[in-house]
């Protein structure tokens, strides 16, 4: 059982690993960008299960880190579909960290993805109706 410090994580876990010493600097802080890349995976995971099918990401807005990530603690990533467009849908992003040896949850980083369906030409495509 788990202990969310900031309330309750936003949307459906989505991905979860991690954070290991190549992805920190000298301090132990996990870098952002590593933290950006595996909430990028997420969202092209969550947006291709709604898309049935390819998606790129288009846009990344207002991503801030609110707290420090550190070696050995598990990223745990939350994906909610906010919008969903013509061929673009908006997912809002929460990265949180199990401290490492913990049940407490932090809410670590937080951000918009914009993700568009793509044909196999690799031009946008309309995203199908919900089944
Ligand atoms: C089947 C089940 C599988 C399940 C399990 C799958 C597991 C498998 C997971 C794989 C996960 C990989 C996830 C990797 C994700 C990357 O890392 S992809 C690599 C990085 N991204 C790129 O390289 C994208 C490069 N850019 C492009 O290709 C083109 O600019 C785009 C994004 C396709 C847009 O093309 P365009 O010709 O400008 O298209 P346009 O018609 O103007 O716009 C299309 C839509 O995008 C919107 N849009 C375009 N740009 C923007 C922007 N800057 N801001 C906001 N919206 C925008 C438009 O508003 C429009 O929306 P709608 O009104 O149609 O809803």
């Amino acid at each position: 059982m788990v202990h969310y410090a900031d309330g309750q994580p936003i949307g459906d876990l989505t991905l979860r690993t991690l954070a290991m010493p190549a992805d920190a600097n000298a301090a132990g802080d996990i870098f952002g960008g590593w933290v950006m890349a595996q909430m990028d995976l997420a969202c092209g995971i969550r947006a291709a299960e709604r898309a049935k099918g390819r998606v790129v990401t288009a846009a990344v807005k207002e991503m801030s880190f609110a707290k420090a990530m550190k070696i050995g603690d598990t990223l745990c990533i939350y994906t909610h579909v906010e919008r969903v467009g013509r061929t673009s849908m908006t997912l809002k992003v929460e990265a949180w960290a199990q401290r490492y040896l913990s049940d407490l949850m932090e809410k670590v980083t937080h951000a918009g993805f914009v993700m568009v369906a793509l044909d196999s030409d690799g031009k946008p495509k309309p995203i199908p109706a919900e089944s």
